[in-house]
């Protein structure tokens, strides 16, 4: 009875295995509570060991078993449907799960106020609908008011496993904290989402998550999405996000021709119906379709794309090609994503760096400073077929670029729209047909779109007032009970249309008055239209105020082209010194080299060595992009050259002459009977030298490659007795000169 308890550790070996230590580790504090039980109580809690270890026991068997028998049954009897919180229909399900009253009705719920992903969140900002009521409202007295915000909460269940019956069956949703936490991922990442069913057979998931999905896609109908190209959360996998869903922008607020407005739409509506689909298959022809919008900028190119989009109720995918991550890898990727009817948009391309050619033995683009070969960003090297990489480490070439567009692996089904303010800059393999199916030129407002301009913005329009309730003009019911409630509900619709008339025809009247104020083709729609937004409810004063105005936009734009000339300029300067510098040094190692073969080869002048180095120096100084003065030292180089090549040639012929003379002729030949063979000095050197003596060594020498290499030679040394050195070889080494 009166045995004390050992605590573990103190009794050796046999002690740290007895059940009471074994005890301790299951429950911590274990012998201090026996011990204080027999002390005060009298309580040996040793006679109960074997109670309470059964217990434990078959406590942690039953864990142990329901968690096994659990996986069981979801591997064998369940159907379960895993949810990537990275992934749109994320949105989608919790979007549903909010609505469904076991959500509602859980004791245990979290409040949102947006469904979406946090991932949108914290790539994109709060919110992705661009329409949702803020709350402001006017009053009486014409000031905004901003009253309580109406944006309603949502609740969804708290982690756990919650039980629910969709369509007769019994369902659940878990939502689980994943079992490793990185304290990188943002919140919606640190949690799974799986709905599970019983039964293997898993078409009541399918039916749900198709029901989330119609549900989702109902409430942005009216609107058009944009996604943009971005990574995955940490693990920089690349993936289209869901940014905005704007509303439709109605084709006709879109101020173009008519005729090109209408020819683009016709274009894309034979492309996006289904039997031109079979028709491009049938004939092997790749079924993609490709529109370049071209012009100055704030001209309408981003706003067409939009509309098209909206018009034809496609999601508009937008890529920037100035991104980082816009690697050739992440873009290929992004392409296979895509879905089979989309826009996908590639703004400003011209801004990326796609102003060189493709051909791999073209020049680098001299514009780029200092000659470094334009490609795009980063990404692995492609290396060419001799093992030379194409681009620089860690960036995409337009090659790349132009395969992931239409190569054999790109998607189907796409219009790809390319936007860009330079088309001169250009690349033609980019822009050729089959890439580019049609091309839309956007120009400077003329006067007809300057007065389109200001209609679109004064012309008073039915949604600019609150959304009225149905109108008896949509329910017949409708308009039959007005009639009788309201019998002067006809004349007061009359009247407000006659209202409406007289303020068109005040709008159109200002709207030409307007136009004829601003000359045509100078300002783009956007500067227009920002003036007009300055005074968007007063048109008159719009009018008044449009001489004051470009007053004042031509100063600024005036200001604007001189800091724009001032930073190319400066540019140009860092560009020359940095090629001035890259030229230094390569002189430098030259002069080096040159010092250090005049040690090995001592017949070679000393003179000639710095000469070729200092006139490699000046070409290696040429491939930098060269300021102004650079390029005229170029120019009067060039021609002195050209001038010293000449007289090479020059020459050349009279060597030509002196061989031909000095050959001893053979016999029979009319040199036999004393006569001089005539000779042209416009004759070819390697036709004049028809036979020379008979070569101690016979060598073949392509004598346009020979005259050339002596021409150099004597550039390079600045030796300008050319002759005398050629006579010299010539002498000591008698050789067959064959054309
Ligand atoms: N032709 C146009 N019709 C209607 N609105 C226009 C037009 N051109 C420009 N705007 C207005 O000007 C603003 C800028 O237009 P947008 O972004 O479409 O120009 P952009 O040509 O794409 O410019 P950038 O080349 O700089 O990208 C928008 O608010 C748009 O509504």
């Amino acid at each position: 009875m009166n045995e004390t308890l050992i605590p573990p550790g103190i009794g050796g070996e046999s002690a740290a295995l007895s059940p009471i230590a074994m005890l301790d580790y299951l429950f911590p504090g274990f012998t201090l509570l026996a011990n204080f039980l027999q002390s005060h109580l009298g309580i040996n809690l040793n006679l109960y060991i074997p109670v309470i270890m059964s217990f434990a026991f078959v406590a942690a068997a039953w864990r142990y078993l329901s968690s096994y028998l659990n996986d069981l049954m979801e591997s064998y009897l369940m159907s379960v449907v895993d949810v990537r919180t990275d992934d749109e229909i994320y949105n989608m399900l919790m979007g549903w799960v909010a609505q469904q009253t076991f959500s509602q009705g859980a004791r245990r719920f979290v409040a949102n106020t947006n469904l979406n992903s946090r991932m949108y969140w914290w790539m994109w900002g709060s919110s992705d609908d661009d329409d949702e009521d803020d709350g402001a409202e006017i009053d009486e007295s014409g000031c905004v008011v901003t009253k309580k915000k109406k944006k309603a909460l949502a609740y969804t269940p708290t982690f756990g496993s919650h039980w629910f019956f969709y369509k007769r069956r019994l369902l659940i949703f878990k939502r689980q904290q994943p079992a490793t936490q990185s304290p990188f991922y943002t919140t919606s990442e640190r949690e799974e989402i799986s709905i599970s069913c019983f039964g293997r057979n898993p078409w009541v998931l399918k039916e749900l998550l198709n029901e989330a999905r119609s549900m989702y896609l109902k409430r942005d109908e009216a609107k058009t999405l944009i996604y943009r190209g971005a990574l995955k959360g940490t693990g920089l996998e690349p993936t289209w996000q869901r940014c905005m869903a704007r509303t439709s922008r109605p084709f006709s607020t879109v101020i173009l021709n008519e005729d090109v407005k209408k020819k683009l739409i016709d274009d894309v509506t034979d492309y996006l119906n289904p039997a031109t689909r079979r028709w491009y298959a049938n004939r092997g022809i790749p079924y993609r379709r490709g529109y370049l919008l071209w012009g100055p900028p704030g001209t309408g190119k981003s706003s067409l794309s939009l509309a098209l989009a909206g018009f034809f109720k496609m999601r508009i995918y937008i890529v920037s090609l100035s991104s980082m991550t816009a690697t050739e890898e992440n873009l290929a990727s992004l392409f296979a994503e895509l879905p089979r009817r989309c826009v996908v948009l590639l703004e400003d391309i011209d801004t990326a760096g796609l102003t060189h050619t493709r051909d791999p033995a073209s020049q680098p683009d001299s514009s780029s400073p200092g000659g470094e070969p334009p490609v795009l960003l980063a990404g692995p090297p492609v290396p060419d077929p001799k093992g030379k990489p194409t681009s620089l480490p860690g960036r995409l070439s337009l090659s790349g670029l132009l395969n992931i567009l239409d190569g054999v692996a790109s998607q189907e089904g796409r219009v790809l729209i390319m936007t860009t303010n330079h088309l001169e800059k250009l690349d033609k393999a980019l822009i050729r047909p089959g890439r580019v199916d049609m091309q839309v030129k956007f120009d400077k407002a003329d006067t007809s779109m300057i007065a389109a301009i200001f209609r679109a913005i004064y012309a008073p329009l039915e949604e600019d007032t609150a959304p009225a309730p149905l109108s008896s003009s949509q329910s017949p019911a409708l308009a039959a009970l007005e009639k009788r409630l309201n019998p002067r509900s006809d004349a007061s619709r009359k009247e407000k249309d006659e209202k409406k008339q007289e303020v068109l025809n005040k709008v159109d009247a200002l709207a030409k008055e307007f136009a004829s104020k601003i000359p045509t083709m100078e300002f783009s729609p956007a500067e227009i239209q920002g003036f007009l937004l300055k005074n968007k409810r007063n048109p008159e004063k719009a009018v008044e105020g449009v001489e004051e105005w470009l007053v004042v936009a031509r100063k600024e734009q005036k200001e604007r082209e001189v800091e724009q000339a001032k930073k190319k300029e400066e540019e140009a300067k860092k560009a020359a010194k940095k090629a001035a510098k890259k030229a230094k040094k390569k002189a430098a190692k030259r002069k080096a080299r040159g010092k250090k073969r005049r040690g090995d080869d001592t017949t070679e002048s000393e003179d000639g060595t710095d000469s070729e180095s200092g006139s490699e120096a000046e070409e290696s100084d040429s491939e930098g992009s060269e300021s102004e003065e650079e390029k005229t030292k170029k120019k009067n180089k060039e021609g002195k050259r050209t001038e010293k090549k000449k007289k090479g040639k020059e020459k050349e012929k009279k060597l030509a002459v002196e061989v031909r003379v000095d050959t001893p002729p053979p016999s029979g030949s009319e040199a036999d009977k004393g006569a001089v063979p005539e000779l042209k000095l416009d004759e070819k050197p390697a036709a004049a030298v028809v036979v020379a003596a008979p070569p101690a060594k016979a060598m073949t020498i392509d004598t346009k490659k020979a005259n050339e290499e002596e021409v150099e030679r004597a550039q390079v040394s600045g030796d300008s007795g050319y002759g005398a050195t050629a006579a010299e070889r010539d002498a000591a080494a008698p050789v067959e000169v064959v054309a």
